[in-house]
């Protein structure tokens, strides 16, 4: 801040008694001339520093405002990593900057090392987000015993069989392929069309291999928690390993997983950020213990063949509409608990059903059902599935999405 200028001296009078008349009046005159001198420094500097004050005054205003908006502005998220007696070291999500801030002392008081914060534009720690709201609960769908069985699965028995080659035997039978010395797969791929049962599959393994089943969707991760994907990634590397034996489920793995593309915009920079991350954690993967890794995708032609390569998804396994005679178990399996009318022939319903898929069988089935309880019957019967299969069609080429189904 500059300092103000210092007030002129106050004038003396110094009158001698021996002057003479005169002298005393030339004396006065002068003295009268230095007073009428401080006096306009004195007005000036007063005027000076008016004009200051109301500089002050609107710097002062500006400020507030700013304080205002920055007040109501977004907030950004962080993890408190470190607690020291000079402040805390948090991390920002999304650039990953770390630095160290001041918090206030009542947040202080209750801030543990490792909380998701907010943090202003100034870095400085707003609030410790309550626990319901972390991403991590959020993203992660963990279902410590899923209830799906091979046999709940239907046409897909060569795709049951790789997928218990390459993921439950590494699980139950570690020992063997130590035995042999080699690695197992790391990740298994399923590729194939929307609905024909590649979640299930990974359920199954994990019902099967008594797993905790840890799901996370890449479409999400990129969506609904920008700037969170790759430590939302370690995370969940993390809980699989908490809670081992596991597996970690990545549904629509193209959403982080996509060929690079030329653009530099900062979404581009943040899955390209969570994609390294999912890499470098498979790359670290051998020494994880009981964990085996699942994803999925509809798009296997946008996929980045970087996460293809030895040591990562390196066991495909494509899974595809069903066959007929896939088609007629998956109707088979829907209806087990209908109450189905001696003339419904689930074979030639196969037949008619070429192109659907395991997701849309299951919706015909439901749709069956509808038809019956609407025209008051308990019993489903053959004219119920065809009604359903029309509906059905004509959903497809209107657009409108079938049944939902479990
Ligand atoms: N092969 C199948 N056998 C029995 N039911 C199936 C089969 N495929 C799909 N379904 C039914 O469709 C539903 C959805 O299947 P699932 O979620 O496994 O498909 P998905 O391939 O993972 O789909 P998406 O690619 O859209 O995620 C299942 O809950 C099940 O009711």
């Amino acid at each position: 801040m500059s300092r103000s200028p210092s007030l002129p001296e106050r004038p003396r009078l110094d009158l001698d008694p021996d002057m003479t008349p005169e002298e005393r009046l030339e004396a006065l005159r002068d003295h009268f001339e230095d007073i009428v001198r401080v006096n306009e420094q004195l007005t000036e500097q007063l005027n000076d520093a008016r004009d200051r004050r109301q500089d002050l005054t609107d710097e002062v205003d500006q400020l507030e405002r700013e304080n205002e908006t920055l007040k109501t502005s977004s907030l950004y998220i962080a993890t408190a990593e470190e607690l020291t007696d000079d402040g805390v070291v948090v991390k920002q999500h999304g650039n990953n900057q770390e630095v160290l801030t001041e918090v206030s002392p009542s947040i202080r008081d209750s801030l543990e090392a490792g909380d998701r914060v907010a943090i202003n534009d100034s870095f400085s720690v707003k609030e410790i987000l309550d626990p319901e709201t972390d991403a991590r609960a959020q993203a992660m769908q963990v279902d410590g015993s899923p209830d799906v069985t091979y046999d709940d699965i239907g046409g897909l028995e060569e795709q049951i069989r790789e997928v218990r080659e390459a993921v439950e035997e590494p699980l139950v039978n570690a020992q063997q392929f130590r035995d042999v010395g080699i690695e197992p797969p790391s990740g298994v791929l399923l590729h194939g069309p929307p609905g024909t049962g590649k979640t299930m599959l990974a359920k199954a393994v994990a019902n099967e291999t008594d797993a905790t089943f840890i799901k996370m969707a890449g479409s999400e991760l990129v969506r609904k928690f920008i700037g969170e994907g790759a430590r939302l990634v370690r995370d969940l590397f993390e809980l699989a390993s908490e809670r081992q034996p596991a597996i970690i489920f990545i549904d629509e793995i193209d959403a982080i997983a996509a060929k690079r593309t030329e653009s530099k915009t900062s979404g581009d920079a943040e899955v390209q950020r969570t994609m390294m991350q999912l890499l470098s954690e498979m790359d670290g993967f051998d020494d994880r213990g009981e964990i085996r890794i699942i994803a999925a995708t509809n798009r296997f032609d946008m996929l980045d063949r970087a996460i293809l390569r030895p040591g990562r998804f390196d066991r495909l396994i494509e899974v595809p509409n069903p066959d007929v005679a896939g088609r007629e178990r998956i109707l088979e399996i829907h209806t087990e608990e209908m109450n189905l009318s001696e003339d419904v022939d689930l074979r030639a319903m196969a037949r008619e059903t070429d192109g659907l898929s395991g997701a849309e069988l299951a919706s015909l089935a439901t749709e069956a059902g509808m038809f019956a309880i609407r025209d008051q019957r308990t019993t489903v019967e053959q004219r119920d599935f065809r009604d359903a299969l029309e509906k059905i069609s004509q959903d497809e080429e209107t657009g409108s999405q079938p049944v939902a189904f479990a």
